[in-house]
C-alpha cells in the first residue's frame, strides 16, 4: 500500500448480511490502520441531500460580513465553540499561520448539564450566527448532520474494533454520552507561487482524538504524508465519501500499532475550498489503555493510561498559543489580513 492516496473503500457491507463482505471491509481497515490510519468511504448511511444541505449553510455562514462572524468569537467562551478568522492557529513549527477560517459546533450543551458544570472537555451551548436570514436552517441541519454523523462514527468505530480482534460493540462505553465537534472550514485560495515551505491552510499534523470524518467539498487541498516514500499524496475529494483518520488516541490504545498520521492543506487550487471535519473525542471520562491484542504479555505499555479529557484537552490550545507568539515575535497585531498572509517570512 506504500506510496498512495488513501484508498476509497465501500463501507456497505457494514449494513449488510454478506459475512464475506465484511470480512474483506474489516481487513481492508486493518491494512489501512497499520499503513497509515488514513482510508476513504462510501456506501455509508449520511444522506447525499444532508451532505449538500450542510456545505450550503456553511458558505452562507462565510459569506457573512466579518463583523457579523466575530459577534460568536470563539474567544468569548472557552468550551471551543463560535467563529475563528483567518490565521487563529498555527499546527506546524515554522509555519505562518494558517489561511483557514473556521466555526466550531458541537452538541448544545445546556448551562445547567454536568459536562458544563463539570468543564468537561469542549462542552457548552453552541454559538449561532444569528445574522443569517434563516438561522434556525442552521441550527437544524447542523445538528442534524452532528448525530448523523456521530452515528457513522460509532460504526466505523465497530468495524475498527473488528480489525483489532475486539467485538463489534467494543467501543459503545467509550462512545456513549460521547463529546464530539464539527468544525467547519473555508481555506480562501492562496497564490499558487506562495512559499510552500510556510504557506500552509492548515499546517502538517495529526488529530488529537480518536477517528475523524472529513467531508471535503470538491475542491482538493488535502495531503497525507506517506513516510515509506517521503512523499505528500494528494487526497483528491471524491463526491459524498468520507476521509476517515484515526487520531493520536489509536496510538495509545493499539500502543503503537496503528497510526495517527501527518496530514495538511495547501489550498492552490484558485478556488474557495470549504470542508467539515468531524472529530470524536469519546466520552470524557473513559480511560484510554493499551487494547488486548496490542502488546505481548512481557511487554510495557508504551503510553500510561489517561482519561479522553486529559488526552484531548489542551492540544487546541497550544495551536492558539503558537499563532499568538508569531505575531508577538513580528510584532503584528495578532489577526494577519488575509492578502499578506503569505509574505510573512519566519525566521
Ligand atoms: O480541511 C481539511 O481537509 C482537513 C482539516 C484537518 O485536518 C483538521 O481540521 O484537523
Ligand atoms: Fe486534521
Amino acid at each position: 500500500m506504500a506510496g498512495a492516496a488513501p484508498p476509497v473503500l465501500d463501507f456497505s457491507p457494514f449494513y449488510g448480511n454478506d459475512k464475506q463482505a465484511l470480512a474483506k471491509l474489516v481487513e481492508e481497515v486493518r491494512q489501512c490502520c497499520l499503513h497509515n490510519g488514513f482510508f476513504q468511504i462510501v456506501g455509508h448511511r449520511v444522506p447525499a441531500e444532508l451532505q449538500q444541505a450542510v456545505f450550503t449553510q456553511v458558505k452562507k455562514f462565510f459569506d457573512l460580513p466579518l463583523e457579523s462572524k466575530e459577534k460568536i468569537s470563539r474567544e468569548t467562551n472557552s468550551w471551543y465553540r463560535g467563529y475563528e478568522r483567518v490565521g487563529s492557529q498555527i499546527f506546524e513549527d515554522g509555519t505562518a499561520p494558517d489561511l483557514k477560517e473556521g466555526l466550531y459546533l458541537g452538541e448544545d450543551i445546556p448551562k445547567d448539564h454536568p459536562y458544563f458544570i463539570h468543564k468537561k472537555l469542549n462542552s457548552g451551548p453552541n454559538l449561532w450566527p444569528e445574522d443569517l436570514d434563516d438561522v434556525e436552517a442552521f441550527k437544524s441541519i447542523s445538528m442534524q448532520y452532528y448525530w448523523t454523523v456521530l452515528e457513522l462514527a460509532r460504526d466505523v468505530l465497530s468495524v475498527i474494533a473488528q480489525t483489532l480482534g475486539l467485538d463489534a460493540s467494543f467501543f459503545n462505553e467509550f462512545t456513549k454520552d460521547a463529546v464530539a465537534t464539527v468544525r467547519c472550514l473555508h481555506y480562501p485560495p492562496q497564490p499558487k507561487d506562495s512559499d510552500e515551505t510556510i504557506s500552509r491552510g492548515i499546517g502538517a499534523h495529526t488529530d488529537f482524538g480518536a477517528i475523524t470524518l472529513l467531508m471535503q467539498g470538491d475542491v482538493d487541498g488535502l495531503q497525507v504524508y506517506d513516510k515509506t516514500t517521503n512523499e505528500w499524496f494528494d487526497v483528491e475529494p471524491v463526491k459524498g465519501a468520507y476521509v476517515v483518520n484515526l487520531g493520536n488516541m489509536f496510538m495509545r490504545w493499539s500502543n503503537d500499532t496503528y497510526v495517527s498520521n501527518l496530514h495538511r492543506v495547501i489550498n492552490k487550487s484558485g478556488k474557495e475550498r470549504y470542508s467539515v471535519p468531524f472529530f470524536l473525542s469519546g466520552n470524557p471520562d473513559y480511560v484510554i489503555e493499551c487494547l488486548p491484542n496490542c502488546r505481548k504479555e512481557s511487554e510495557d505499555p508504551k503510553y500510561p493510561p489517561i482519561t479522553v479529557q486529559e488526552a484531548v484537552g489542551g492540544n487546541y490550545n497550544k495551536t492558539y498559543g503558537a499563532a499568538d507568539e508569531f505575531y508577538r515575535k513580528n510584532g503584528m497585531i495578532k489577526q494577519a489580513p488575509v492578502s499578506t498572509a503569505q509574505e510573512i517570512t519566519v525566521e
